[in-house]
């Protein structure tokens, strides 16, 4: 700035003058030399601090522990703490060392998904991979109340700014995080890091739970090491146990079961079995077999796992299966009676077969390379997968088979504890038969009713 002013005041006078200017300016104290002398001095005092701030950093370093400012911090905490009689607990949204997305945090977001729908005043849209409706969670920086057993409490939704890596900029930046902080009076920490956290995990996944897209799979014919053992898409059918038609009484009695065992944790816990059912389904073609499975996956939000026997390889694979099946889950496997040869004496048969035709022609087995990679599980292999030690990996599963003929099946595969409930579902009865009336006709009553009703009676 000095220097514009000087230049501008030179160029305006004419030009035989610059030089009596000049000469003047340097002769002469002038307002410009005043301007010069007191900016010189004030570089001069900011140097002088500069100077006094690093001596001071120095002796600070040189004469104090280099601890002392987390001494002091902890200190202040520490005197603080006495005087605030909130208690504060962060859920990180990663956690341990794979920096895994937490568990928790995902069961908190969705269970303040419901409070914060009341109650937030800013809330944003979540993508959650696999859910079928919009999720609505709170916003950063925003808080939540909450009340358990008369105890009011306060949750907030914090995020941490990325950290900038200085040292090497083409370094990815680490993500943002987020937290949630719950704040509580300390008279009741014993009830909230007891049941009030517990009460949260629980209803925060049965609330992911219940916006979960419901997903068919289907196993992968084995192969690699790193296969995925499932492929599934997305199922929605519509059948319920409304619309099934049977006995009411019937249909009470299968839905109570489920719903037993579905919360039945602590049950299964307590009598020292894995969590799992087999529900045997039979009866003639097209009495609502398939249909019951849809109807139990509506029921319980279950994903269906459909086992197709012949495409897995061997027993070996077959034992894998339950460790790539997440909980909640039915795996069903239909017409379990021509699914395999899975009669013992059937297979002793077929090892003659075999070793007959090895005796002929002992090259064939390598001709027909491709045949031999048919499935070989046996009974055995099955009986192993339902109830099997590798069976109990996971838990809250169910199994599930249809079959036309249950009089084929081998008494082993079935006997009550492996096949734990058995349900017939037969032809129609009068009370089914309402049902149907209802669900196709709205109908609840018809003058021919009363004459329909001996008639299926007589048929049975
Ligand atoms: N009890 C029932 N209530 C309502 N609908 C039924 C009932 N039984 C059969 N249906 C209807 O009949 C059709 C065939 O039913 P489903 O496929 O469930 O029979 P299924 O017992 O599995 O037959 P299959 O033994 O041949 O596999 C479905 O469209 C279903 O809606
Ligand atoms: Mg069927």
């Amino acid at each position: 700035m000095l220097n514009e002013v000087l230049i501008e005041s030179v160029l305006e006078r004419p030009p035989n003058s610059i030089y009596k200017y000049l000469n003047s300016c340097i002769s002469k104290p002038t307002m410009l030399k005043r301007m010069m002398m007191r900016e010189m001095w004030l570089w001069r005092q900011l140097g002088s601090l500069l100077a006094s701030m690093m001596s001071a950093y120095a002796m600070f370093h040189r004469y104090f522990p280099y601890q002392l400012p987390s001494h002091i911090q902890r200190y202040t905490l520490k005197w603080f703490g006495c005087v605030y009689p909130y208690i504060q607990i962060s859920f990180d949204e990663y956690a341990g060392e794979l920096h895994k997305r937490s568990e928790v945090f995902t069961a908190i977001q969705s269970y303040l998904s419901t409070k914060s729908s009341t109650e937030a005043k800013q809330l944003k849209e979540k993508e959650v991979k696999g859910s079928k409706s919009l999720v609505l969670v709170v916003d950063d920086n925003e808080e939540v109340t909450d009340e358990f057993q008369g105890i009011k409490l306060w949750w907030a939704s914090r995020k941490t700014a990325p950290r900038q890596s200085s040292s090497f900029p083409f370094y990815p930046q680490s993500d943002e995080k987020r937290r949630y902080k719950l704040t509580f009076h300390r008279r009741h920490r014993d009830i909230i890091t007891g049941s009030y956290l517990d009460h949260v995990r629980k209803e925060g996944k049965a609330i992911a739970v219940s916006h979960r897209q419901r997903k068919l799979y289907i196993n992968n014919p084995a192969s690699g090491y790193k296969t995925r053992k499932w492929s599934s898409v997305a199922f929605d059918h519509p059948a319920t146990f409304e619309s099934i038609a049977m006995e009411p009484k019937k249909k009470e009695e299968i839905i109570n079961d489920l719903m037993k065992f579905s919360n039945g944790k602590e049950y299964y816990a307590k009598i020292g079995k894995p969590w799992k059912r087999g529900y045997l389904l039979y009866g003639p073609p097209g009495t609502g077999k398939s249909t019951m499975i849809t109807a139990m996956s509506n029921l319980t939000n279950y994903d269906v796992y459909d086992l197709e026997l012949t495409t897995v390889k061997s027993n070996t694979d077959l034992r894998k299966l339950p460790i790539d099946t997440p909980s909640k889950a039915i795996i069903v496997i239909e017409d379990i009676d021509c699914s395999l040869d899975l009669t013992g004496q059937r297979k002793k048969k077929k090892e003659k077969d075999e070793e007959d035709k090895e005796k002929k022609d002992p090259t064939r087995k390598m001709r027909e390379g491709e045949e031999s990679k048919a499935s070989q599980v046996t009974l055995s292999g099955l009986l192993n997968f339902i109830d099997g030690i590798w069976s109990a990996c996971g838990g809250e599963r169910t199994i599930v088979f249809t079959t036309n003929y249950v009089e084929k099946l081998d008494p082993a595969l079935i006997r009550r504890g492996r096949m734990d409930k058995h349900i017939k579902l037969s032809h129609c009865c009068y009370e089914a038969f309402k049902v149907l009336a209802r669900n196709y006709l709205n109908l609840d009553s018809h003058e021919l009713f009363g004459s329909i009703e001996p008639l299926l009676g007589e048929t049975n």
